[in-house]
């Protein structure tokens, strides 16, 4: 039997560290697969995940709502048929839907495959505010996680963290909710969490019934009502999706990511100090000039023949020395991005 463990989260909200601890220190003797579906122009990592000898699947291309169906069967059918792992670890983006995911998955309806736990990690700091300017693929995730890991809850206000869970419960009122620091616990601890069986067993029970009302009206994954023509838009280009609503003059409040979220990414043999990486994430902060910047990440040579990895989420950015890899890149994800001034920083 292979155990799916859906790893749901917003931007940067902590997705990948939580893996990474819990292939340190609760997936013993495991063998895993890990499917990484990235929003966004390219997947950066630091590789650290091969060398924990993980396999990994990356999926770049397309929304999650929609290439998920095709492309994401047949990704699982290879690493199932490869691999027979005993666990498939699934990051959808940031950018995801929860619930999507968790229908794909559901709808494959494959043999010796069960979906194990949905988590949602959440950065306690940026809850509300993204709650308020995302909150449709924010609470989203919330809503159908069946367990809610807060990141980032070390030096946190006291009333800051009751109101991030009191905003969390309304949204969601079973899930299991973890405030420790995730330094303060085992992976095995936080294991046990996510796989806290009775919320699962419910959450599956009210898909299950949303699903079933979900085909007898006769819509796809991405809620719209394809009454007129009878045909799912996941087999269509998003972009002829919007020419047909406007054409039919009506609108619909369901968004894909990429009708909010823009990324931009390049590679680049240029050379950076330190210090021009830091400046350049300071200044992503003037959302007046580059738009409302979410996410940016990287690994670009060092001027001084070190390689320097570096992550901004808001109000937050991390800048380190790491292992080469075979080409500079980096990517900024946000919305309504100005990429000709992003530029300008990068290039
Ligand atoms: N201080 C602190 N930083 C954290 C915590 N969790 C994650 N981070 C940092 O936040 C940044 C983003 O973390 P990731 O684990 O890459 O987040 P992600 O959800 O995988 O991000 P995406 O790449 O957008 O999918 C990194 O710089 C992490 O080191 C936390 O609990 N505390």
């Amino acid at each position: 039997m292979t155990k799916i463990d859906i790893f749901s989260g917003f931007l940067g909200a902590g997705k990948t560290t939580l893996i990474q601890k819990l292939i340190a220190e609760a997936f013993h003797g495991e063998k895993l697969v890990l499917i990484e579906n990235e929003f966004g122009e390219m997947s950066i990592d630091g590789g650290f995940l091969q060398d924990a000898g993980v396999e990994i699947t990356e999926m770049n291309s397309g929304c999650i709502c929609c290439s998920l169906v095709g492309d994401f069967g047949e990704a699982l059918q290879k690493v199932l048929a490869q691999f027979h792992p005993d666990r498939i670890l699934i990051e959808p983006s940031g950018v995801g839907k929860l619930s999507d995911v968790i229908r794909a998955v559901q709808n494959l309806h494959m043999d010796g495959v069960v979906l194990n736990s949905f988590t949602t990690v959440v950065d306690a700091n940026k809850c509300k505010m993204y709650m308020k300017n995302f909150g449709e693929f924010y609470n989203d995730q919330i809503e159908h996680a069946n367990s809610i890991i807060l990141s980032r809850t070390r030096n946190i206000p006291q009333a800051k963290l009751d109101s991030c869970v009191a905003l969390l419960r309304e949204h969601n009122s079973a899930a299991t909710i973890i405030t420790t620091p995730w330094e303060e616990l085992s992976g095995v601890q936080i294991l046990e969490a996510m796989e806290h069986k009775s919320t699962l067993e419910e959450e599956l029970k009210e898909l299950a019934d949303a699903i079933h009302h979900h085909h007898e009206e006769g819509e796809c994954c991405c809620h719209h009502d394809h009454e007129e023509d009878g045909e799912c838009c996941c087999h269509h280009d998003h972009h002829h999706d919007h020419d047909h609503d406007h054409d039919h003059g009506h609108h619909h409040d369901h968004h894909h990511a990429d009708e909010i979220f823009t990324s931009w990414g390049i590679e680049t043999t240029h050379t950076f100090t330190a210090e021009e990486i830091e400046q350049a994430l300071t200044a992503l902060a003037d959302s007046e000039t580059y738009g409302v910047i979410l996410r940016a990440k990287g690994i670009v040579a060092g001027a001084d023949g070190s390689w320097i990895h570096f992550d901004y989420v808001p109000e937050e950015h991390n800048v380190r020395t790491g292992p080469a890899i075979v080409t500079g890149r980096l990517c900024v994800i946000g919305s309504h991005i100005k990429e000709d001034e992003l530029k300008k920083l990068f290039v």
